[in-house]
């Protein structure tokens, strides 16, 4: 049992009605959610503030710590917090660089709502805001060895700015040649049993008697790589991804035929003549369910690898694409120190009385939330940005910033 904080943060400041206003030495935000207030921020240690989330129950007049799903943002010096739907809270932190400042913190989105009742507690997500779209995920399955592995490699190869490896866990222990965090973070299967618990994978499954998982760390860290991510995962896992609310590519990699498939298993050497035996039998259901189950927008015959890998690309929309021209567009704004909020419809309007503008003049930067997609666990993409100049005498221009 608990009294709600006095605030460090004075809100309904210069005439705004639903914002927070940053001069003070704002290290807490309180936001009211139906019958629940959302306290967000805390431990101050004079200069940043570790962002921790406690929950304050109106009804029972309890205080209930939440389990904290996904990355959270960085330790920084204060923040805004807007209500933009009862899912979903936005927050901007002050002090971050352009690219790590604008997150969502999921109260009660169908993931959120999955995870409480998974773990049987109060949940809440942070998924990090991406500016304008980023290409969506790509899940790539297919038998054991079809070629999954051969053309990802091919891709990162080729475009080793535009795209990035999910790296996996497994409980399967390492081949010749495989390094740990390259091509799989190895685990044992009472640290990785744990962490399924906790809720830290997107998906995983148990395949040909090993254990198997996407982290949303995995998917999490290409993304702010700002690389689009690249998923080899099997049908189960790929069944998962598609309930998941990660908005993503799904193609299925198939085998000329099982001869060929036993032929180059055998020719890979990697599995004892029993693996083999095992990966074959799975082959059968697998390419069963890949034809058929409807999770898959687009199979792929592995016959000539450099046909496969044109088509892929062709898929991707790569096909004709200089890799050496690629170059991700500077993107991005500074949040000033100080700053309040305000939210109207999908819009959010940050006043930023830059130390600058003595003259009385202020800028405003717009986040347009309309279009937004993906959410926990993942990135939140389809933020848009834009610099509003100069309106003290009337607007100057709008520029869009994403
Ligand atoms: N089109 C192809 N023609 C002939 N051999 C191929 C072709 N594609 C891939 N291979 C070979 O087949 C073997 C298996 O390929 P790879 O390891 O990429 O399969 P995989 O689908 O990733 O398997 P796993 O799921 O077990 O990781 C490799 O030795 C690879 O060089
Ligand atoms: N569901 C998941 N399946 C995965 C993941 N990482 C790999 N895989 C699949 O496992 C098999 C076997 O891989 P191998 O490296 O032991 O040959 C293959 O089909 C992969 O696609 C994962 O994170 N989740």
């Amino acid at each position: 049992m608990g009294e709600v904080p006095a605030f460090c943060v004075d809100n309904l400041q210069n005439g705004f009605s639903n914002g927070f206003n940053l001069k003070s030495e704002g290290c807490e935000t309180s936001t009211n959610v139906g019958d629940k207030t959302f306290v967000i921020g805390g431990l101050n240690d004079g200069s940043t503030s570790s962002i921790g989330v406690r929950i304050y129950e109106k009804s029972t007049g309890k205080w209930v710590i939440p389990t904290v799903l996904g990355t959270k943002p960085k330790p920084c010096k204060g923040h805004s917090a807007v209500l933009l739907s009862e899912d979903q809270i936005l927050i901007i932190t002050r002090g971050s660089t352009p690219d790590d400042c604008i997150w969502f913190l999921e109260v009660n989105t169908k993931y959120v709502k999955e995870q409480k009742k998974v773990l049987g507690t109060e949940v809440v997500a942070w998924s990090k805001g991406v500016r304008g779209d980023a290409e969506k995920p790509v899940v790539i399955s297919g038998p054991s060895g079809v070629g999954k592995g051969t053309l990802i490699n091919m891709l990162m190869k080729e475009f080793p700015s535009m795209c990035g490896f999910s790296v996996s866990h497994t409980t399967r222990a390492p081949r010749d040649k495989e390094k740990n965090g390259v091509h799989y973070h190895f685990t044992e299967r009472s640290v990785m049993e744990k962490d399924i618990k906790y809720g830290k994978f997107l998906e995983f499954a148990s395949v040909h008697g090993n254990l198997y998982g996407t982290s949303i760390e995995a998917v999490e860290a290409v993304a702010d790589s700002g690389k689009r991510c690249i998923l080899d995962i099997d049908v189960q896992g790929a069944r998962s991804v598609r309930a998941s609310s990660l908005d993503a590519i799904f193609i299925f990699i198939c085998p000329p035929s099982m001869k060929e498939l036993e032929e180059r298993l055998r020719a890979r050497g990697t599995e004892t003549e029993e693996q083999i035996l095992k990966r074959l039998r799975n082959a059968e259901a697998e390419i069963e369910q890949g034809k058929s189950s409807g999770i898959f927008d687009h199979i792929l015959y592995n016959d000539n690898l450099e046909e496969c890998y044109k088509n892929l690309k062709g898929l991707l929309g790569l096909d004709g694409i200089a890799p050496t021209n690629y170059k991700p567009s500077p993107r991005g704004i500074d949040l000033p120190l100080d700053h309040s909020v305000l939210k109207i419809d999908n819009k959010i309007l940050i006043n930023c009385e830059t130390r600058e503008s003595g003259n009385g003049s202020k800028n405003l930067i717009a986040l347009d939330v309309s279009l937004l997609k993906g959410g926990a666990p993942g990135r939140t993409r389809g933020l848009n940005v834009y610099a509003i100049d100069s309106f003290s005498d009337g607007f100057d221009g709008i520029h869009k910033l994403s």
